[in-house]
């Protein structure tokens, strides 16, 4: 746990704290993100944490030590540093960018060798190829998972991270975003992430420090500030979009609805199709024992038919899990041009359906300014 406490700091020279009296608390195994406009001191609140940048007053404790009280290479040894520039030295190959730190521990050749690999696998680059290239011959998105592979090597507790896929195109950013949440969902290290982008901050962080001009504005989870907006300043820069923002937080299975109507493969299509009209129902999911999704009927399809649906049932074109965000949801279905998507799991399991009206409904949910009350997400009403 990573605990700051009244910490400021004021540059030589100038008489304007540069962080100012910021006290924090980010638990053990979370991203923190820190946010703010240019110059509001992320990173120097940043690099006060490993002491690259001395602190004026207040303290800051890893576990309880106070970080000037330890030794400063002991310290740094217990925190990865990944930044924007990646840093990456010119004349050195991958594997000796990323074995800086292991060296000095003094591993021997084997355990870097071994090392190595596992994290070039880990950020998805075949060890056979880039393991000897030099930063020339990598592109900007491949130098960045150096970048990132260099300050887990020595697999420390705390990584610090300033902007580090600031400099990718926004398609490969997302995708370093997605890979790295992987990882993170693996290694649960204790990250304090500087970004410029408050999309990349509600889908990293799970808790977003919003800060200006020094000051600490707000600290909370990414929901929180989308919709409890502290102030005007908060609500002015996490921007009038917020609503849609929550896209990116909110998964399939926050908005989908989990017991949709269904039947059976061994289903006689005569009776389905009179249980359709009864109810009113265009179409029909059709499951496999298990509750495994097999496709689905309509009444067209059912007209006539003298055998049973599973004979009929035709498959989707496409389906979503329920762990996808609820931005990667609509992009399929404005995609596809549907308005219905069902959700299965990895082995193919029907776990609900989603609709572009249970969606609207639930990104709408924001803060109501008079009532303070917000809207509790519903999954709305039967929709098959
Ligand atoms: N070495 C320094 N000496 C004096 N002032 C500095 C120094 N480094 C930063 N500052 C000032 O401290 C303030 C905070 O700078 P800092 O780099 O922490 O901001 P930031 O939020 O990380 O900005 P950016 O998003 O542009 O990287 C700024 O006003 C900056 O000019």
């Amino acid at each position: 746990m990573i605990r700051l406490e009244r910490l400021t700091k004021i540059y030589p020279g100038s008489t304007i704290p540069a962080v100012d009296n910021i006290s924090l608390h980010i638990p053990n195994g979370e991203i923190c993100i820190l946010i703010g406009s240019s110059g509001c001191g992320k990173t120097t609140l940043m690099r006060m944490i490993n002491r690259l940048e001395p602190i004026t007053s207040g303290t800051i404790k890893i576990d309880g030590k106070d970080v000037t009280h330890m030794d400063v290479i002991e310290l740094r040894r217990g925190i990865g540093y990944a930044i924007q520039q990646i840093g990456l030295f010119p004349h050195m190959t991958v594997f000796e960018n990323i074995t800086v730190v292991p060296r000095l521990l003094g591993w021997n050749k084997k355990r870097m060798s071994e090392r190595v690999d596992e994290l070039l696998s880990l950020v998805n680059l075949d060890p056979a190829i880039y393991r000897d290239r030099y930063p020339r011959e990598l592109s900007g998105g491949q130098a960045q998972r150096i970048g990132v592979a260099r300050a887990m090597a020595a697999n420390p507790p705390v990584m610090l991270m300033d902007e580090p896929f600031g400099a990718i195109d926004p398609i490969n950013r997302e995708v370093l975003q997605d890979e790295f949440l992987k990882i993170q969902e693996k290694l649960k290290k204790t990250i304090v992430f500087v970004t410029h982008d408050i999309h990349e901050a509600v889908k990293m962080g799970d808790r977003i420090a919003l800060l200006d001009a020094g000051n600490l504005i707000q600290y909370a989870t990414p929901e929180e500030l989308l919709t409890r907006p502290k102030n005007q300043f908060v609500k002015d820069f996490v921007g009038a979009d917020r609503a849609l923002k929550r896209l990116d937080l909110l998964k399939v299975a926050d908005a989908m609805l989990k017991n949709p109507v269904r039947c059976n493969t061994e289903d006689a299509s005569e009776k389905i199709l009179e249980r359709m009209i009864e109810k009113d129902l265009d179409y029909l999911l059709v499951t496999a024992p298990g509750n495994r999704l097999v496709g689905y009927v309509n009444l067209d399809m059912l007209r006539g038919h003298k055998g049973i649906v599973g004979d009929l049932a035709r498959p989707m074109s496409i389906t979503v899990r329920p762990d996808q965000n609820l931005k990667d949801a609509l992009s399929k279905m404005l995609t596809y041009d549907i308005g219905i998507v069902v959700a299965v799991d990895d082995q193919g399991v029907l776990q609900g359906v989603l609709n572009s009206k249970t969606l609207v409904s639930v990104v709408g949910e924001t803060y109501d300014e008079h009532g303070g009350h917000w809207g509790r997400i519903t999954t709305g009403g039967r929709i098959l």
